[in-house]
């Protein structure tokens, strides 16, 4: 059978590498008989020969053309798949609910250690169109990052009064690392963002995994950082009588204590604030995860509004792969401050995950100071989770 691969969806770029994955593939099954690019009005065409055995690969879905001679395969992000790793959590569960209204998604793979049946059949109920799945244990995890294009990771646990981020590392790290040595075995290519604390460490501990499993491509894991954002907005809005659905306020830095840098000279409406101000808004940021964990008094850390910033987020990684590029603050390898190699910053986010680190850009001088005092934590941050994997 011969297929007519047409890819109206996609870069010019994207399809160069989705026709490489193509031939490749059907290289790895010694069925490729001939491959041609060739000119199109609708964009780049590539003529392939290939065998039933493979109409149905998980690299997009097939449809009958031209008197089923020709068959024309789309990118997978014209039907996008989300795994949600932790599904069954405080976070997973309320982000779960969020994602299947996501009109972007046309799969949602749920995944977690337990409980997971009883969460998809709950959501499946829901009238949208996103497909839900349940996967449970270990033995399911191949299956349920498969094909993925974005992986969202909330597995782990949180904080309880008294602890900080980096006291969850002895169990997260481990759990990260195994979540994504099985990313990068069944869905190489996924984004991949990770909610689980110490976020500090666990970005790096998956940038290493993958640099060990040969897959490492740094634009495409993320920390997840947008509930800062979302926290320091609600903030600003509300002492300064804004309207929060229309301001912005960049956090940069990473996502414990004082590596969480609220850039109150970037809001925008362009807003004013006295000294005064400054010092207690930027604590309050700062803190606010360690409010909730007290405000819940031992019952876990911020779950809603984090849910809330996982889904925001996650849109904002579909939109990308689509080709609407757009600007998130995420914490990622970046070069963007000099002497540590993971800070968030605005990035542009596009179809290959990050597609420009847009930097930390005009600070005052009080936020200058926050930053040169987050970098020698977060590299301690960093080192730990790089050598927890070497
Ligand atoms: N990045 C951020 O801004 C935020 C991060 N967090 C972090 O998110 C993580 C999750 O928090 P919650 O949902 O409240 O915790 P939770 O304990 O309610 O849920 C965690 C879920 O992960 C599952 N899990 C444990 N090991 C797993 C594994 N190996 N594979 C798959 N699933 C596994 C558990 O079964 C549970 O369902 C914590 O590390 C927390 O600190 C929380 C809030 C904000
Ligand atoms: O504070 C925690 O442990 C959870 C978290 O990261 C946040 O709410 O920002």
């Amino acid at each position: 059978m011969q297929i007519m691969h047409r890819l109206t969806e996609c870069t010019a770029k994207t399809c160069e590498s989705l026709s490489h994955d193509i031939v490749t593939l059907i290289h790895s099954q010694k069925k490729v008989i001939t491959s041609c690019p060739l000119p199109d009005d609708n964009g780049p065409v590539f003529q392939i020969t290939l065998l039933p055995a493979l109409s149905r690969h998980p690299l997009g879905s097939f449809e009958s053309h031209r008197g089923g001679l020709w068959e024309s395969v789309r990118h997978s992000s014209s039907s996008p798949k989300v795994a949600l790793l932790g599904a069954s959590g405080g976070i997973g569960q309320p982000l779960g609910l969020l994602l299947k209204q996501d009109k972007l998604i046309a799969n949602l793979a749920l995944y977690d250690v337990v409980n997971t049946p009883g969460v998809a059949a709950d959501l499946s109920h829901i009238d949208t169109n996103a497909k839900v799945s349940a996967y449970t244990g270990s033995g399911e995890l191949h299956a349920a990052v498969e094909g993925a294009d974005v992986v969202v990771i909330p597995a782990g646990v949180p904080r309880k009064p008294g602890m900080t981020r980096d006291d969850l590392f002895n169990t997260n790290a481990g759990i990260v690392r195994d979540l994504v040595a099985a990313i990068a075995k069944a869905s190489p290519k996924a984004l991949i963002a990770i909610i689980t604390n110490p976020v500090n460490s666990t970005v790096p501990i998956a940038y290493e995994v993958l640099k060990k499993a040969g897959v490492y491509d740094k634009r495409r894991v993320f920390g997840v950082t947008t509930l800062d954002v979302v926290r320091a907005q609600a903030f600003v809005a509300e002492l300064k009588g804004l309207d929060a659905s229309k301001t912005t306020v960049p956090v940069i830095g990473g996502h414990a204590g004082i590596t969480i840098i609220p850039l109150l000279s970037q809001v925008k409406p362009a807003t004013k604030f006295t000294d005064d101000e400054i010092k207690k808004l930027t604590p309050r940021i700062q803190d606010a995860g360690t409010e909730v964990v007290n405000a819940k008094a031992g019952a876990g850390s911020a779950t809603l509004s984090m849910a809330l910033a996982g889904a925001r987020f996650t849109n904002a990684l579909l939109r990308g792969l689509k080709g609407e590029n757009n600007v998130q603050c995420s914490y990622v390898a970046s070069d963007a401050v000099k002497g540590v190699e993971y800070f968030s910053t605005p990035v542009e986010l596009g179809p290959n995950g990050v597609e420009k680190i847009l930097g930390v850009g005009k600070v005052s001088a009080y936020e200058q100071q926050l930053i040169d005092a987050a970098v020698s934590e977060l590299n301690k941050n960093v080192q730990k989770g790089v050598a927890f994997v070497k």
